[in-house]
């Protein structure tokens, strides 16, 4: 039995980049060698001799050569392996793609085996944005382009996430979109490059570059590029005679962003997180104009999905509106105020009460209307 440590851990060591998981190729042991020796070991997949050895993934290949095994891989910056001594093997190409710091297919029939390696390119563009896409890589992703409807949505989800927390999330999309590859999983972003973002001076060009522009100035964490890829989404449900207005986009985006999510089988809290952003990114927007009792409201419902801080963060992305330290001291004050131990009211009517007695804080005076506002108690 000969143990490697593959992929990802070995590329990102090279490249003197701190790496998160350690992936290890075993050959020449069935699994019945392999658990003799790892008896901790516990099996991933059914089907796939895929282990789990504490933090570690162990793959038992079908080769009993490792540079067979190598030329299975997707891009050659990839194709590489260390033994448990230290030796280094790779794909002719790789140590060269790395320095040059080139994204290249190691064979182009290794996407049509995996096309989920479309992604996975594309995924390092965002990683790595130096890295420049060979003219083949392109070529291959063009040739894939017409068998991707049939992946799985989670391992399509797991690589825009991954992309969403490189250093430039734009890329991915650019890059699907050269390849015509955003089709069917990211119909949305194709839409949007025929669609204008909007009449604001901040909305240069279209609805594609603003989500760009976004999720781009979010990137590096999952929620907030999320949350900026999503927040727009309602445009595209505007009828091109009321282009380049986009009235209405909050609420619409809302049922998109969630679908989307739902498409890619993202987590519940993604899923909220985009929700919110495209419902209430305009409201936020609007934060140094609004009434007292719409911004308890809106704080409170951002306060209760943990997403006040994300979606400021937001706002400040879309159009460089800075509100964060004004909300994070008016919603200190309003989850300092309770009603008085002995307020004698019930329900409803003591949800009003809470509601007045925080407008009062936000203003110095009551300006709560019942049963408008969005936050009912
Ligand atoms: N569809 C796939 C998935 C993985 N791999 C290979 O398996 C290795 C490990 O895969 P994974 O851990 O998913 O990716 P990493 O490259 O290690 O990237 P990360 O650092 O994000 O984990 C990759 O480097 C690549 O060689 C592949 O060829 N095709």
């Amino acid at each position: 039995m000969k143990i490697y440590s593959v992929g990802g851990a070995v590329r990102d060591r090279l490249m003197g980049r701190a790496f998160k998981d350690r992936d290890f190729l075993v050959l020449g042991a069935n699994e019945a060698d392999f658990m003799k020796a790892f008896p901790s070991a516990r099996k991933q997949g059914k089907e796939t001799p895929v282990y789990r050895v504490g933090g570690d993934e162990y793959i038992l290949s079908h080769t009993d050569n490792i540079q067979e095994d190598l030329l299975g891989r997707d891009l050659t910056i990839n194709a590489m392996a260390e033994d448990e001594g230290g030796r280094l093997y790779y794909h002719p190409m790789a140590l060269r793609d790395l320095k040059e710091k080139i994204l290249r297919p190691v064979r182009r029939e290794n996407f049509l085996e995996d096309p989920l390696r479309v992604f996975r390119a594309a995924r390092f563009a965002s990683l790595f944005p130096d890295f420049t896409p060979a003219p083949e890589l392109l070529e291959t992703m063009k040739e894939t382009s017409h068998v991707l409807e049939n992946l799985s949505p989670e391992r399509v989800g797991n690589e825009l996430l991954s992309a969403l927390s490189g250093e430039k999330p734009s890329r991915f999309f650019r890059i699907l979109a050269e390849t015509g590859c955003l089709s069917p999983w990211f119909s949305e972003m194709k839409k949007a490059m025929d669609v204008p973002a909007g009449p604001a001076p901040w909305h240069r060009g279209s609805l594609f570059e603003h989500m760009m522009d976004v999720t781009d100035a979010l990137h590096g964490s999952q929620l907030l590029a999320w949350m900026g890829l999503c927040h727009d989404l309602g445009k595209l449900a505007t009828p091109k005679e009321a282009w380049p207005s986009h009235h209405g986009h909050d609420r619409a985006g809302e049922t998109m962003a969630r679908s989307f999510a739902l498409k890619l089988r993202l987590s519940r809290r993604l899923t909220e997180a985009g929700r919110m952003a495209a419902r209430y990114h305009m409201k936020a927007g609007l934060y140094g104009s609004l009434r007292p009792g719409t911004r308890v409201d809106l704080l409170v419902t951002l306060h209760r999905a943990d997403l006040v801080e994300a979606l400021f963060r937001l706002v400040r992305a879309d159009h460089g509106e800075d509100f964060l330290e004004r909300v994070k001291k008016d919603l200190e004050r309003i989850l300092s105020i309770h009603l008085p131990p002995d307020h004698g009211l019930e329900g409803v009517e003591a949800g009003y009460r809470l509601r007045d007695l925080r407008c009062q804080s936000l203003a110095g005076r009551c300006s709560a209307s019942r049963g408008k506002g969005m936050h009912q108690p």
